[in-house]
């Protein structure tokens, strides 16, 4: 009779709750799968009582975590707790240490200690995996480490953050302003505890260097990540942007280019009429670029209980089935810490400002962008009111110190009211 493969679960909440539907609903169909049985043997959360409408009987019950980690009857250590740091790194750690592999959804912990705790693995001989942790369900971080591994990679994209893309796709179709909907999706359940980790783009950061780890062979490098979030985005540049023909949504690019690796997680304008101009709610899409294959575009739901499972089982299921993968996709021992990058690809930029309406104020705006070397492509100027008028400038390509430095030079013009706002147009 073949061994069964024991998981100790750590975290019974959205996620936990799913993976113990899974193993309980599905045993048959893992075992075929699998060649071995897959049974829960220990579970820990933090209270004992709670009814999580699925039960929970037969399973062993530890109120410390790292203990559970450290079970005689734990083969495989499922940590779906989060947090960075905390129980969910001294549990991982001592699982570890105590020789049982580690399955996560802890996109923090990782961007933060991935490489000291992928290289404990591998020292110990053990695994950790992490497919939920990069956009929930869909099999990203299998895609890129298995399926396209024959591939160098050109470029990673994504829309990694469901909540951020449920407010933009909400400010355009209601016309209502960023902090209404922030309170809806608020009421909705859909923010984190701390919600700056959604809006201000750090869990999608979180994801997106975990990503370019796997996909250049670099030591996750989340320090380094350009990150601004949706929070200053205004239903006014939604509205132009679609008037254009675009859409804003908050998007990681990871490439490497010749300056170094360059990682930016931002509000950038896509084509309307672009997979990921079009994707809309919560959903989640990651694009992936390589030399052989081309593009390919990665869909669907990058959160929630069963999509979020349904990762986690992946994991498992690959290591029942005896498969031993590096955390990311090369030995962790042998990683270098790429050389950072900022924003090095040249782009166009969204620019919208508000100009004092008076004769030659366009003239002196026009004046500070071409001393700073940037070429117009359109103009668009919106409303108007006694005494200003919105303007927007679509550029041609430029570098971001060039446009820093026009953004600079406003001021200094007299003519431009408050900040301009500039977005990057991504070439998608
Ligand atoms: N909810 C989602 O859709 C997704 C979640 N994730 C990640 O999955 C992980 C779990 O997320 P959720 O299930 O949403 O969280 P949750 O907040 O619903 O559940 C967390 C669980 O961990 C338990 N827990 C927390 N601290 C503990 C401690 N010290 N000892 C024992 N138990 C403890 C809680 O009691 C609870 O059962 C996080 O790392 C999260 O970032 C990843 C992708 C999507
Ligand atoms: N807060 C995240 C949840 C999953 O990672 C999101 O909104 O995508
Ligand atoms: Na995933």
């Amino acid at each position: 009779m073949t061994q069964p493969l024991r998981l100790g679960i750590a975290g019974l909440g959205t996620v936990g709750t799913g993976v113990v539907k899974i193993v309980r609903q599905k045993a048959n169909l893992l075992a075929a799968r699998t060649g071995r049985p897959i049974e829960i043997t220990a579970v820990s959360a933090r209270n004992r009582d709670k009814d999580r409408g699925v039960s929970l009987k037969g399973y062993a019950w530890e109120d410390d975590p790292v203990k559970l980690a450290m079970r005689d009857d734990v083969d495989v250590f499922v940590e779906l707790m989060g947090g960075a740091d905390g129980p969910a790194k001294a549990a991982t750690e001592a699982a570890l240490a105590a020789g049982k592999d580690v399955v996560t959804a802890n996109k923090a912990m990782l961007a933060i200690h991935g490489q000291e705790l992928a290289e404990s693995a591998e020292e110990l001989g053990r695994v950790i995996r992490f497919e939920a942790a990069v956009a929930g369900g869909i099999p990203v971080v299998k895609a890129l480490t298995e399926g396209l591994a024959g591939n160098e990679i050109t470029r990673v994209m994504g829309v990694m953050n469901g909540t951020c893309n449920y407010i933009l796709t909400r400010m355009e179709d209601s016309g209502l302003p960023y902090d209404q909907i922030f309170d809806e999706a608020h009421q909705l359940g859909y923010l984190e505890a701390d919600p700056n980790l959604d809006v201000g783009g750090i869990d999608a950061g979180h994801k997106l260097s975990l990503l370019a780890s796997i996909a250049y062979g670099t030591q996750v490098d989340f320090g380094n990540v350009e990150l601004e979030g949706i929070q200053k985005i205004s239903i006014q540049d939604i509205r132009t942007a679609a008037a254009m023909g675009f859409r804003i949504k908050l998007l990681g690019v990871a490439q490497m280019t010749g300056r170094g690796l360059e990682q930016r997680m931002s509000p950038c304008l896509v084509p309307a009429d672009s997979p990921l101009g079009q994707l809309q709610g919560g959903t989640n899409m990651v694009v992936l670029e390589g030399d052989s294959v081309g593009q390919i575009v990665l869909r669907g739901a990058g959160a929630g209980e069963g999509p979020t499972a349904s990762a986690v089982m992946s994991d498992v299921i690959e290591i029942a089935r005896g498969t031993r993968l590096t955390t990311f996709g090369q030995p962790a021992a042998g990683l270098e810490k790429a050389r950072p990058a900022r924003a090095a690809a040249p782009a166009p930029y969204y620019l919208r400002m508000m100009l004092t309406d008076k004769p030659g104020a366009m003239a002196k705006v026009a004046t500070v962008l071409g001393d700073a070397g940037i070429s117009i492509n359109r103009m668009r100027q919106t409303h108007h009111d006694d005494t200003a008028a919105p303007v927007v400038f679509v550029t041609h390509k430029t570098g971001r110190d060039a446009l820093d430095r026009a953004l600079a030079g406003f001021a200094g013009t007299g003519v431009v009211q408050g900040e301009a706002v500039a977005i990057r147009i991504e070439d998608v």
